[in-house]
């Protein structure tokens, strides 16, 4: 058939249009951010590297608009404005900070690709370059994600956590003032926007736990735009796949019973059985912090990667055994003083920062 010889292939009749992937381009949506086109374009240039036109559409979302902290305007607010426009079928693709999305999927859409993951950890960005066991008690360090403020206040070192809003550049400007003394912010951004070198610090795991699918990205296309589905399938990465599956596991199941800050990690380790057989196997690590520090549950699992969901399913029921329902009624209190308590329906409920359902996502535009 002279289609088949010629490579048009047909997608998109789900939302009511023939797209044509031959001579169409395929409309990549992405936030408007410096760090989101940044992110977005990466997929683009693969996507016109393996042969197919494509081009960025930027979405304007109600995070981008609003100065509010995240915990008041709700969780999904960078990420369902993008959903929307794809299962309208005004763009073809979304790409999304995977941390951002909440644990529920989208009816009629699917994350088609999970590229390989740019580093995880939490990084401490410091006046004078200090790390963060050189920063005095009293040091003030900004960050509004419940889960990093929880870990930094475990730590003992007596810092004052400060809320932190806005892009990378407001936020390394605090520091660049003498606002701030320290800020924490996700590695992965500084290392996509080529800042890297403003890392002070990069947290080992042990000490700062990052995020649910911190550094990776997700893919989006709608379920029935078969052909975009297997074009986008050569972008994923399955060892990331996997830890992010792992990882996600943990927060979704957490999610029903505990409010608490939730971070998780994933590798892919390679392991040695008795008879000297070198193996592959997921290493999953998980905190449950109190907001106000006064409490950590850690658990890790190793198993294997095919069963990376299920792993990170028991790990959370580890952590629910060992009292991580318990830290909701610290998490409570803290939000009670705080004075602003804001429940949103936790089916939503996802991002960095875990989990908690009122303090949702990480308080922290990108
Ligand atoms: N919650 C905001 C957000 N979403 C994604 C990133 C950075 C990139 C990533 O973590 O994948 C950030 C900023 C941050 O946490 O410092």
């Amino acid at each position: 058939m002279h289609h088949t010889l010629s490579g048009i292939r047909h997608f998109g009749q789900g939302a009511g249009t023939v797209h044509d992937v031959a001579e169409q381009t395929i409309r990549i949506g992405t936030r408007g951010s410096l760090l989101a086109t940044t992110q977005a374009g990466t997929v683009r240039d693969a996507l016109i590297a393996a042969g197919h036109p494509a081009e960025l559409v930027i979405i304007t979302t109600p995070g981008d608009l609003s100065a509010e902290p995240v915990a008041k305007i709700g969780v999904g607010v960078f990420t369902s404005a993008l959903r929307s426009a794809l299962t309208a079928g005004e763009i073809d693709v979304a790409v999304h900070s995977y941390k951002d999305l909440p644990t529920a999927g989208e009816p009629g859409l699917t994350i088609a690709a999970v590229p390989t993951r740019e580093d995880p950890r939490d990084a401490l960005v410091s006046s004078g370059g200090r790390v963060l066991g050189e920063l005095p008690p009293g040091s003030v360090v900004g960050t509004s994600a419940p889960r990093r403020a929880a870990q930094l206040r475990a730590s003992g070192l007596g810092l004052e956590i400060r809320p932190l809003r806005g892009n990378l550049d407001t936020r390394l400007g605090k520091v660049a003032s003498g606002e701030l003394d320290a800020i924490v912010i996700a590695r992965a951004g500084l290392v996509r926007l080529g800042r890297e070198n403003e890392v002070a610090e990069s947290f080992d795991p042990a000490v700062l736990l990052p995020a649910p699918a911190q550094g990776a990205l997700a893919v989006e296309c709608r379920s029935d735009d078969a052909e975009l589905v297997s074009i986008l399938a050569e972008l994923d990465d399955a060892p990331t796949r996997a830890a992010i599956d792992a990882e996600r596991a943990v927060l979704a199941t957490l999610e029903a019973g505990c409010t608490a800050p939730v971070g998780a990690i994933a590798d892919v380790v390679e392991s040695i059985d008795e008879s000297g057989r070198i193996f592959t196997e997921l290493s999953l690590r998980a905190i449950v912090a109190a907001v106000d520090g006064s409490d950590t549950i850690k658990a890790s699992v190793v198993g294997s990667v095919d069963r990376a969901a299920e792993l990170g399913k028991e790990l959370a029921a580890e952590l629910l055994d060992l009292g991580a329902a318990e830290l909701v009624a610290l998490a409570d209190d803290e939000q009670a003083t705080d004075g602003d308590a804001h429940r949103v329906d936790s089916s939503q409920a996802a991002p960095d920062g875990g989990v908690d359902a009122r303090t949702g996502q990480e308080n922290e535009n990108a």
